[in-house]
């Protein structure tokens, strides 16, 4: 039930209720439906009234205020029209009142809430934007808990402090992969219902530190290699708007680049579920729940488990810390992985053929196993370290940062001219669609750092499954 409202009878025969309530659509599509009760005893249908209001009033897990960030230039820059039209009257009929703060430079929103918002005011957080803002939003939040319980955010070895505000998504930018993998879909008017009625679903959240110095946090996908080359050349490409991904992941594909370094990680011990489970991550899922309560029983128990370390070549190293899916790649990099199980699954591609490559691309968004292929491995980790080839002791690390210049425009000149023959010795990690700006990281997963006003993908209805002929 999203309220209710009490409306005399036209013909003065008595008085009637209307009930708003969410109502499931297609393709995890909530909506706003209303029924009315009518009755000729006024102080019965009173007490329907007060009854349901009180009831509402009681649910200690439905927002009541909430702080609202818009940003005014995410995707087609639709942002305020979406939120000011689709979502705030129905936060006025659920009796939610807001504070709204229509963005005016980037980072704004980071900036203001690790240090002006006064955040015991509110019950949750909400995002009209895209990844990018969703991005500065958990910035803010995370180094603001950070500093309140007296964590030093740049200590890689430090157990994180959990939020305890959620965060709302309405998805209003051109790239919408966390709202799609938390709540099925990217509809404004879904979003709003799930933060209404008070939804909750945890989130992992991975650290990434270069030498104690902190870098970036990540929900979605690390990428070194091909997805760190595509996000590097389709910035440079912004003019062409969206179409510049297909042209990069093209030109990345021909261009056929792999990298030499050492990987280390730890696997995740212990947990039940494994990155080739043919089960996904669902609402209320039971791996997430079994693997979250023994994670954080174990934290800062890593000396138990050993460290694993693999040296090679790689097109692409990908850290997937959950499915990835979105309405272009529907079962995404790692179609097994989870929400909130405090893993992140690695995949390595080692070097092979271009024909190769492309049988796992294209395994993306078939039904094949994408990790069947002898070039592929993948291991569910909860911390793992990278090292670019000629840097893997300190002294060349010294060495290699003041050599990058150097190299930069070097491996620029090579790539520009194939005929030399020389590739470029480093990618770039992609850190959920931000290029970082070391390439040794240490990355940490911290389980169910946030909560996010959602509940994760609901199974579908049986009749809606139509591809699966068991099921009908
Ligand atoms: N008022 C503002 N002016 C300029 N940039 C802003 C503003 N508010 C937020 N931003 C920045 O805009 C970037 C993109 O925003 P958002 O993620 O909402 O949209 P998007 O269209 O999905 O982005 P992308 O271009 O990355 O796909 C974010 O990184 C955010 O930091």
């Amino acid at each position: 039930i999203i309220s209710v409202r009490e409306e005399e009878e036209e013909n003065g025969s008595g008085q009637r209720d209307d009930v708003l309530y969410v109502e499931r659509s297609r393709q995890y599509r909530w909506r706003c439906a209303e029924v009315t009760f009518a009755c000729s005893d006024e102080a019965v249908c009173q007490h329907w009234v007060n009854n349901i209001r009180e009831l509402l009033a009681t649910n200690t897990s439905r927002p009541k205020h909430l702080l609202v960030y818009i940003n005014p230039y995410g995707g087609k820059r639709q942002g305020k029209r979406i939120y000011e039209q689709k979502v705030a009257p129905l936060f006025t009929l659920a009796g939610i009142s807001t504070s709204v703060i229509v963005t005016e430079y980037a980072n704004h929103a980071r900036d203001h809430l690790r240090t002006a918002a006064e955040l015991e005011k509110f019950d949750g957080v909400v995002c009209v934007g895209g990844d990018g803002m969703f991005s500065e939003i958990i910035h803010g939040l995370i180094w603001r808990t950070q500093i309140d319980c007296g964590v030093d955010p740049n200590c890689p070895e430090e157990a994180l402090s959990p939020c305890s505000l959620r965060i709302g998504i309405i998805p209003a930018g051109s790239t919408d992969c966390i709202c799609f993998a938390t709540v099925g879909t990217n509809d404004p008017v879904t979003s709003a219902l799930h933060i209404i009625v008070g939804d909750s679903q945890a989130l992992d959240v991975s650290s990434v530190h270069h030498n104690n110095m902190f870098l970036r946090y990540s929900v979605s996908l690390l990428g070194y290699g091909f997805y760190g080359d595509v996000l590097t050349d389709s910035e440079r490409k912004r003019w062409m708007g969206p179409a510049r991904y297909d042209f990069s992941g093209l030109k990345m594909f021909l261009t056929h680049h792999c990298y030499e370094g050492t990987v280390s990680y730890l696997p995740a011990g212990g947990i039940i579920g494994t990155p080739r489970d043919a089960t996904k991550c669902r609402s209320g899922c039971v791996i997430c729940q079994h693997n979250g309560q023994l994670l954080s029983e174990r934290t800062e128990k890593y000396e138990m488990d050993e460290w694993r370390t693999i040296r090679g070549k790689f097109l692409a190293i990908n850290a997937a810390s959950m499915s990835c899916a979105c309405p272009r790649s529907p079962k995404g990099l790692s179609p097994a992985a989870h929400l909130a199980d405090g893993t992140i699954d690695l995949i390595l591609v080692r070097k092979c053929s271009r024909f190769n490559f492309l049988r796992h691309l294209l395994r993306h968004t078939s039904k094949d196993d994408q990790f069947d292929l002898t070039f592929i491995e993948v291991h569910r980790v909860r911390r793992f370290r990278f090292t670019p080839r000629h840097c893997q002791s300190d002294s060349d690390l010294e060495l290699d940062l003041q050599e990058n210049g150097k190299r930069q425009i070097f491996s620029q000149i090579c790539k520009d001219h194939p005929a030399c023959g020389c590739a470029p010795a480093y990618s770039s990690w992609n850190c959920d669609g931000e290029i970082l700006t070391h390439t040794a990281i240490d990355v940490r997963v911290h389980c169910q750092l946030i909560k996010l006003f959602a509940r994760g993908i609901e199974e579908l209805p049986v009749f809606e499954d139509l591809t699966n002929p068991c099921a009908i």
